[in-house]
């Protein structure tokens, strides 16, 4: 079912100095900030050559970033995303497997405009899972 890591995301308090330190002392190419109101962060993309970094901001006083923020105030990594060719089918074998889907288990659009999926840290050794369809 799971296809290539789609990102790695970072959760940071800053972002443009997160994605200063990426382009600056990492040498890293860094897109220009994305807010996402609706998912609570705005996100930037360290683009590499096999996958990507999702940095994360908190957007809004709902952000679920705010919330990981208050347990690592110097933030730390967040989730990670993996492809998936039909998102509907895997959430369906996932609720099957008894798997939680966060949310109302809608898939939502995300960031690069695919529809994504989250699954509970606690049921996947304790990372979250993203799920985008590609
Ligand atoms: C979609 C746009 C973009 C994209 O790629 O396109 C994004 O990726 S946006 C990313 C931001 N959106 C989300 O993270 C949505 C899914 N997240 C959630 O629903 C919540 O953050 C949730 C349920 C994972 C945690 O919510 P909250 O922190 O309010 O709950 P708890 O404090 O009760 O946490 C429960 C339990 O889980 C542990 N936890 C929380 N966050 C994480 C995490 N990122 N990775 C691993 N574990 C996490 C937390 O420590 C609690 O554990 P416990 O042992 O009970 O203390
Ligand atoms: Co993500």
């Amino acid at each position: 079912m799971l296809g290539r890591v789609n990102h790695v995301a970072i959760a940071v308090p800053d972002l443009e100095a997160a994605a200063a330190s990426y382009r600056g002392t990492l040498g890293a190419s860094v897109t220009e900030p994305q807010a996402l109101p609706e998912h609570g962060v705005t996100v930037a993309f360290v683009t590499l050559p096999n996958t990507k970094v999702e940095l994360l901001e908190p957007l809004g006083d709902a952000s679920p970033i705010a919330a990981f923020l208050e347990k690592s105030p110097s933030g730390g990594m967040h989730h990670i995303c993996y492809e998936v060719e039909d998102i509907v089918a895997a959430r369906d074998r996932l609720l099957q497997a008894g798997a939680r889907v966060l949310g109302d288990g809608n898939p939502k659009i995300g960031a690069h405009g695919k529809p994504v999926l989250f699954l509970h840290p606690k049921d996947f050794q304790g990372t979250l899972i993203e799920l985008e369809e590609v």
